[in-house]
């Protein structure tokens, strides 16, 4: 085996998963998750390596990999990342893999090892050199990356993910060192199947995919291949929140061309060096790449990420039905508002003595997000007692040309048709404060990309209307939001009940400790997938969505409620993923969306919790150091 592995070490995802059983036989790696075994069946890691029972462990997404390949000296020979423990492999494993004199004398615990890191981290003087640290980190020692990460999530998940991300996709081809993830471009057009077959983890591994065309990256436009940057890093947030196996992620990018021309331009960008594909171009090759990963990978789950508006919606609609996908960006925002606008309303409801569904919402971007979002929240009126009509008229559009109304004069594109209104007697209004004076909303919500639009001015006025304005500035990155935290507390005198969808720092404000939320799908997305893959979902229907939503608003604590939070901590993202993974299973089930053969649903509520967590991966090493 050792003299098949390349001479360098492969990155993250493109290493073999081969491992050694402890009773000596070859297997895949325990990605294959979700064996159909009862949970108490789960076998721990200790436990004996009989042929079956190591056919059996290796079947489960929470396994620590039972024995792990032979890495070799590390300055001349293959590392597995995923195996690799460095200054933690103690001495008999040092010889066993014959180490010894190639590490340092000192054996350390993985958590000096990720306090090493972390001196390390912190000692880099950019946001963007924190990223290019952590993802040299990713594909060098999987488990120290993750550990590292799990542990300080408030440090990392902002370097890793949203805010920093966008810049990392920005300059992608700038800063690429090595290939992580899976490029199908349309020169692969007629052989997807085989460029899918290069991918090299077992078949049956896979089990989530990010797919982008990089056409929308946050707000920050088309950055063509470079936005393969996105899909790793809502996978890494799919293996730190919600625990799937960093094996069974794929990162994809379909590079169907850009249309930004600084990167077509720029001798170090790495794309196709066209302009994007038409119409037919793209549906054409779309359906070759979900036939081919259909065909190789039954249970794979696909979320779509950051397609511009368009073709967000057409592919979601094409594929929704009979493929496992979801779009991140309608679905998740969807139901990551949902989640927070619950929380948020019972708290604006109760400050101003007006029933729950009194609520009037008046949304400032009305693309993708804003009428994802938009459809997702007539369901918080429904479930109040409204009719869909009757929910559909708390909700008001604006986009660039003011609110959407069906006498403003021009032609709606089709996502916006449902929500434009028709009860405005004439009236239009150009601006987002003209809109607020005819709305009186009780709830802004900016999906805009249009930084500063939320102006002192509107949310003086927003205070003005109500005891406790709702104000979501959800645009990404930090600098497209539309309004920061402090700006928004200032403004209200501290009413404001608060959600961006980058992290701002909590403030301190007339002797009042306030946090702000974060109204960011990644609340969602890794607790959907998760079910997915649990429950080999046939598909991730609206419904399950919307369970998602309000898993999401259950898992507010008291103590977070005291605090004033509407999204609980993201040091409990774990536990979130798997309530929200309870759910959207039990959803599921109801639907009959789960084709595990009736296993998940032969389980009680406490027993599928204990499954669910049962089954994520942790990012441990296989020696102890004491
Ligand atoms: N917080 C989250 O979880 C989350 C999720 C998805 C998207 N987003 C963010 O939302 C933003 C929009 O994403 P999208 O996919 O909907 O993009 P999009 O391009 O589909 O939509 C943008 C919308 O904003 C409108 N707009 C543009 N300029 C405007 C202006 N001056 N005034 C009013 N409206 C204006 C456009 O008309 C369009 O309707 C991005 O910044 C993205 O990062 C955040
Ligand atoms: O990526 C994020 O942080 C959220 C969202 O999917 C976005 O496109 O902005
Ligand atoms: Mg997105």
């Amino acid at each position: 085996m050792l003299g098949m592995r390349p001479a360098v070490a492969a990155p993250l995802g493109l290493q073999r998963g081969l491992l050694r059983c402890a009773g000596g036989s070859r297997h895949h790696s325990s990605v294959a998750l979700l064996s159909g075994r009862s949970p108490r069946t789960l076998i721990s890691p200790t436990a004996s390596s009989s042929p079956s029972s190591c056919r059996r462990r290796i079947a489960s997404l929470a396994e620590i990999d039972p024995d792990h390949p032979e890495p070799r000296n590390p300055s001349t020979v293959s590392i597995d990342p995923f195996s690799w423990e460095d200054t933690a492999f103690d001495q008999a494993r040092r010889d066993k893999l014959g180490l010894r004199g190639l590490l340092p004398p000192g054996h350390q615990s993985l958590q000096t090892q990720i306090e090493r890191t972390l001196v390390q981290l912190r000692s880099k003087k950019t946001d963007l050199g924190k990223y290019v640290f952590l993802s040299a980190l990713r594909v060098t020692n999987v488990r120290l990356f993750y550990a590292v990460v799990m542990q300080n999530a408030e440090e990392c998940l902002p370097l890793i993910y949203t805010p920093v991300v966008g810049e990392a996709c920005q300059k992608f081809s700038k800063i690429y060192r090595r290939p992580e993830g899976l490029t199908i471009s349309l020169e692969d057009k007629g052989q997807v199947a085989k460029v899918i077959d290069n991918w090299p983890v077992p078949t049956g591994a896979p089990r989530i995919a990010v797919l982008t065309d990089g056409s929308r990256i946050l707000g920050l436009g088309d950055q063509g291949w470079d936005g393969i940057g996105i899909s790793i890093g809502k996978l890494s947030l799919y293996v730190a929140a919600a625990g799937i196996h960093p094996r069974a992620t794929i990162p994809i990018c379909v590079d169907l061309g850009t249309n930004n021309k600084e990167k077509l331009e720029d001798p170090l960008y790495l794309g196709l060096r066209r302009e994007r594909a038409s119409d037919a171009e793209y549906t054409e090759f779309l359906d070759e790449v979900m036939d081919a990963l259909n065909t190789k990978y039954p249970n794979l789950i696909v979320q779509f990420e950051d397609f511009s508006t368009e073709r967000a919606f057409f592919f979601l609609e094409r594929y929704q039905k009979n493929n496992r996908v979801f779009n991140d960006d309608i679905q998740g925002t969807g139901s990551v508002v949902l989640g927070g606008f619950t929380n948020a309303a019972r708290v604006s409801s109760k400050a101003s003595g007006r029933p729950l569904h009194d609520q009037k919402i008046l949304f400032f971007g009305a693309g993708s997000a804003g009428v994802g979002v938009a459809m997702q929240l007539k369901s918080f009126f429904t479930r109040q007692g409204l009719s869909d009509e009757e929910a559909k008229k708390r909700i008001w559009l604006c986009d660039s040309k003011g609110l959407v109304t069906n006498d403003r004069g021009d032609k709606l594109p089709q996502h916006k048709i449902h929500f434009s209104r028709d009860d405005n007697e004439g009236k239009q209004c150009k601006t987002l404060i003209e809109a607020v004076e005819y709305i009186k909303p009780t709830a802004i919500i900016g999906l805009s990309t249009v930084p500063d639009t939320f102006t002192e001015e509107v949310l003086q006025r927003m205070a003005e209307l109500n005891k406790r304005p709702i104000v979501f500035p959800l645009s990404n990155p930090s600098h497209l939001s539309e309004c920061n935290f402090e700006t928004a507390v200032k403004a209200t005198k501290g009413a404001v009940i608060f959600a961006s969808g980058s992290p701002f720092p909590e403030l301190d404000y007339e002797g009042k400790h306030l946090i702000p939320g974060q109204g960011n799908n990644l609340y969602v997305f890794p607790g959907i997938g998760l079910a997915g893959a649990l429950c080999k979902a046939g598909r991730i229907s609206d419904e399950m969505i919307t369970e998602s939503a309000l898993a999401l608003a259950d898992c507010l604590n008291d103590e977070e409620k005291a605090e004033g939070r509407v999204y609980p901590a993201l040091t409990r993202m774990r536990e979130i993923s798997r309530d929200v993974a309870v759910r959207v299973i039990q959803m599921a089930i109801k639907q009959g969306h789960a084709r595990d053969g009736g296993y998940t649903a032969s389980m009680d509520e406490d027993d599928l919790r204990n499954w669910v967590e049962g089954e994520m991966w942790k990012p441990t090493y296989q020696t102890y150091v004491a």
